[in-house]
């Protein structure tokens, strides 16, 4: 059995590993697997589910709540079948199939998959002691356990909300990402504070559900996207019957006597509100779990190199130690990138464990290179957003000539049969000295299938000509990449 050589060392009870993972979120479950494939003993160690964040409060039940109100939307734009909706959204069943996605918060599932692929569970709070040391405080208390890693330790801990200083806001009782993605019933009045990605899906799950959402957005909605994408993710908002307040900042937050939220802008107008949401971004989760004896600061994301080892604990000599993978690294805070890196993570503690080749070139199978060149993120609003790669902005920031190619939705015929009026939007950014994709965003009705393909093309580092000879089958939505390359212009011959 992995780690079974558990001895007392004086007092201490200590266990031995190859690996230690520090928290089985979706990152850290990566990681296991990963290194438990190439056949290393790993110990995993979570003091909450297993499952983490993505499984209970964040992906898994903010997607199924949106998808009964997209589901409904999409069968009410197609006439034949709008005539067959007859009754509205029902608020129980969506909430109950949440409850069943998230298994009614329970980790037995996530378990079990430990157990099969032989990876051990440690339950409890775990905090680094040392070089490859964790200590490990049961819930509830008792004996700490000690658990020596002979090769390896990664901390995947994740990253919790932050709640700005607006005096009045903490006392208020705010909702953070959980309370709203867990929420059994839906408040009357709903305000949310932040024009990111939460605010734009929970704003379109409340005011599905049938709560009068207010969104406040200091500056523009979805601001590091496309103008435009923000733009119609507004329009859509407003057309579920949310109000939003562009361009205004909450001064002070109140709950009063009678239960209700007030919240003073910075216009001086009032907005009450039976519940505020604060979703303002993350923070690491790096509190409490001993990064002060690697020299790190406590709360700062942990700062990795393209193997996501932590380079400030490197030894000297020898093989590095300390791992730091997912959300806690602040390099691209979504399940899908953290368990990319994961990979690469668990791959190369295998790698420089077993004395096999590491090959962290750009692109090589233990980087996390595309997290610097094409990170999806998807917005699951009404119209959905799918971006991928740098925006037109972001190119030229960072000092990159490039063209943009942009088409409507409305040239598109799979466009037009999949929803009656459909609206949407696309652009390419391409880099014109190298001549290949390295920035997309689709804006629509089910848009977010189409990312990949705008992932594989900025990856493969495709010749925008060659392009040209993948043909998306006609009438699909897909077929928006041949309105953009002839946006773009045909290629002329060459002689
Ligand atoms: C509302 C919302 C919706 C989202 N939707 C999406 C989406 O649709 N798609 C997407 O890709 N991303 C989405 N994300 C982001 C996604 O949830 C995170 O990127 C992902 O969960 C990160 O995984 P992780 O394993 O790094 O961290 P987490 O999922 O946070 O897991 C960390 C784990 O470590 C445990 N842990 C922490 N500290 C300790 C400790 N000291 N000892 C023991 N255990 C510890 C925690 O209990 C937890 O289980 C969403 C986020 C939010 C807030
Ligand atoms: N579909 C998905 O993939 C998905 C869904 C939800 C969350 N996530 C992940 O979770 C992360 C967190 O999402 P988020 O929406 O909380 O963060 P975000 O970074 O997307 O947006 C934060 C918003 O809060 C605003 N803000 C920050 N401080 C403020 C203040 N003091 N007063 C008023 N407004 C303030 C910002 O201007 C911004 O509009 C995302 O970055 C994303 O990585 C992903």
């Amino acid at each position: 059995m992995p780690g079974d050589d558990r001895r007392r060392e004086g007092a201490e009870m200590v266990r031995w590993f190859d690996v230690v993972v520090l928290g089985a979120g979706p990152v850290g479950e990566n990681v296991a697997d990963r290194a438990r494939a190439a056949g290393l003993e790993v110990a995993i160690v979570e003091h909450e589910l297993v499952g983490g964040e993505c499984s209970y409060w964040a992906c898994v039940p903010s997607k199924t709540l949106l998808r009964s109100g997209s589901a409904l939307r999409a069968a009410r734009r197609v006439p034949g079948a709008a005539e067959a909706v007859t009754g509205e959204l029902d608020v129980a069943a969506t909430l109950a199939r949440r409850n069943w996605f998230v298994s009614d918060w329970s980790d037995q599932g996530g378990q079990d998959w430990l157990a099969s692929a032989g990876i051990e569970l440690v339950r409890g709070h775990g905090r680094l002691d040392g070089e490859r040391r964790v200590v490990v405080t049961p819930p509830g208390g008792g004996e700490d356990v000690v658990i020596e890693a002979r090769h390896a330790v990664a901390v995947c801990t994740g990253s919790d909300p932050v709640v700005p200083d607006i005096p009045g806001l903490a006392e208020a009782r705010p909702w953070l990402s959980r309370d709203a993605t867990s929420a059994q019933s839906v408040p009357r009045r709903l305000a949310v504070i932040g024009g990111g990605v939460v605010a734009a899906e929970m704003g379109t799950v409340f005011a599905t559900l049938g709560a009068e959402v207010t969104v406040l957005v200091r500056s523009t909605m979805l601001r590091s996207m496309e103008e435009f994408a923000g733009e119609a993710v507004v329009a859509g908002l407003r057309a579920l019957g949310a109000t939003v307040r562009l361009g205004v900042a909450p001064r002070r937050v109140e709950r009063t006597d009678d239960g209700e939220v007030r919240i003073e802008l910075d216009d001086g107008s009032i907005i009450v509100a039976d519940e505020v949401l604060v979703a303002n971004g993350r923070r690491a989760r790096t509190d409490g779990i001993g990064v002060e004896v690697v020299g790190l600061e406590p709360g700062e994301f942990i700062e990795v190199d393209e193997t996501l080892a932590v380079a400030s604990a490197a030894p000297a000599e020898g093989a590095p130690w300390l791992y730091a993978v997912g959300d806690v690294t602040g390099r691209a805070l979504f399940t899908h990138q953290g368990k990319y890196q994961a990979r690469a993570a668990g791959d190369v503690i295998a790698a420089r464990t077993l004395g096999r080749p590491v090959d962290d070139a750009r692109y090589g199978v233990h980087a996390a290179t595309a997290d610097h060149t094409a990170v999806p993120n998807i917005v699951f609003a009404d119209p959905e957003v799918a971006a991928v790669g740098l925006t037109a902005a972001a190119a030229e920031e960072s000092g990159v000539a490039v063209r943009t190619a942009d088409v409507p939705f409305s040239s598109v015929s799979g466009a037009g049969i999949l929803a009656d009026g459909y609206e949407g939007r696309a652009r390419l950014v391409i880099d014109d000295e190298r001549d290949v994709v390295i920035g997309a965003t689709f804006v629509g009705q089910g848009v977010a299938e189409l990312v990949q393909q705008a992932t594989i093309a900025i990856v493969g580092e495709v010749p925008v000509a060659r392009l040209w000879h993948a043909v998306p089958g006609f009438p699909t939505l897909s077929e928006v990449w041949l309105r953009l390359l002839e946006a773009d212009g045909r290629p002329e011959a060459v002689a």
